[in-house]
């Protein structure tokens, strides 16, 4: 455990633009020593949130702190939290190198250190080239670079994914991971579920600025669970006999007009109780719902 423990704690977080609630009541929390994906459409309210959490946006109301404190007060903010929130921000015509010793200066930190992040993040043969000619993953790799540069206990990324191939996710995965298991607090934004499915242990997913979902990706999966799928030339029926049953956390769609779909009971338990209603059955079958089946329920995003 080379870092200190250091959650993210955001409470009742609000905050408008004009008419657009960007940002609605929202409370979650990130632990130390695990890498959670915030997740959410787009326009869901993420990069309002991480902007607030970092100092760039007053909220309306409520409060986000980093270690019970907000970004303004603490004491030394580049050591303590490292944030990448745009890998379109950069001066076009500076070098890597250039661009984060800019950054060392600013953050009293000694400028060798941008070599040695830019050799961690694979850089260090570019270093010299202006970033104009950066692709985007090698801009995605500036801007963790960036971030990496106070070796901070906190990281925040917002779509750190984005431009990255399966090479560059990997690798992505495990400079994340690094800074989990020694005790880092990593947060990290995307609006494509299977782009940080490999690099998350937990997920927060919100949707049009409020949470839905907050817990490991089992919990997550494990909640929607697996959809039982039945065959019935009387789905009006069946969806009526689960309709009864959605106070006890049944749930019920018609995926086409023969074709029922129930979540939260297993197949056997469907069928019997399909069968004691004196419904005729065709095809009665079971299968787990993938992340992004999950990720389009919750945020009822087609
Ligand atoms: N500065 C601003 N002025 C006006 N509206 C804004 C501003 N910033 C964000 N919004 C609006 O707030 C809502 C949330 O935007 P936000 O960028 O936080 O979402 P997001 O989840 O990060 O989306 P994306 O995945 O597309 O980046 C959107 O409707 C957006 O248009």
């Amino acid at each position: 455990m080379g870092k200190s423990s250091v959650p993210i704690e955001i409470s009742g977080l609000t905050k408008s633009f004009g008419d657009v609630k960007a940002v609605d009541g929202l409370s979650f929390s990130v632990q130390p020593g695990s890498v959670t994906g915030f997740l959410g459409p787009n326009g869901a309210g993420k990069s309002t949130t991480l902007r607030m959490l970092l100092g760039l946006v007053r909220p309306d109301a409520g409060v986000a702190t980093i270690g019970g404190r907000r970004y303004g007060e603490l004491a030394s903010p580049s050591d303590e939290i490292g944030a990448a929130l745009d890998a379109s921000g950069f001066h076009p015509r500076r070098s890597g190198r250039g661009h984060l010793r800019v950054l060392c200066t600013a953050n009293g930190i000694p400028s060798k250190r941008a070599d040695e992040v830019l050799e961690k993040v694979g850089l260090a043969d570019a270093a010299q080239r202006k970033v104009k000619g950066y692709s985007l993953g090698m801009r995605q790799r500036l801007a963790l670079a960036g971030a990496l540069l106070g070796n901070p206990s906190v990281l925040v990324l917002d779509e750190p994914a984005n431009g990255l191939d399966p090479k560059g996710i990997n690798w992505m995965r495990s400079m994340l991971r690094e800074s989990a298991d020694q005790g880092g607090t990593v947060l990290v934004s995307s609006h494509v579920l299977s782009e940080v499915e490999q690099l998350v242990d937990r997920v927060v997913v919100i949707n049009k600025g409020r949470l839905v979902r907050e817990g490991t990706l089992d919990e997550v999966a494990g909640g929607e669970g697996s959809v039982v799928t039945v065959r019935t030339p009387q789905a009006d029926a069946l969806l009526a006999l689960f309709g009864e049953r959605m106070a006890g956390g049944v749930r019920a769609d018609r995926a086409e007009a023969d074709l029922v779909r129930v979540w939260g009971l297993d197949v056997a338990e469907v069928g019997r109780i399909a069968s004691a209603a004196g419904l005729e059955i065709h095809e009665l079958g079971s299968e787990r719902s993938s992340l992004e089946d999950i990720f389009f329920a919750l945020t009822g995003d087609q």
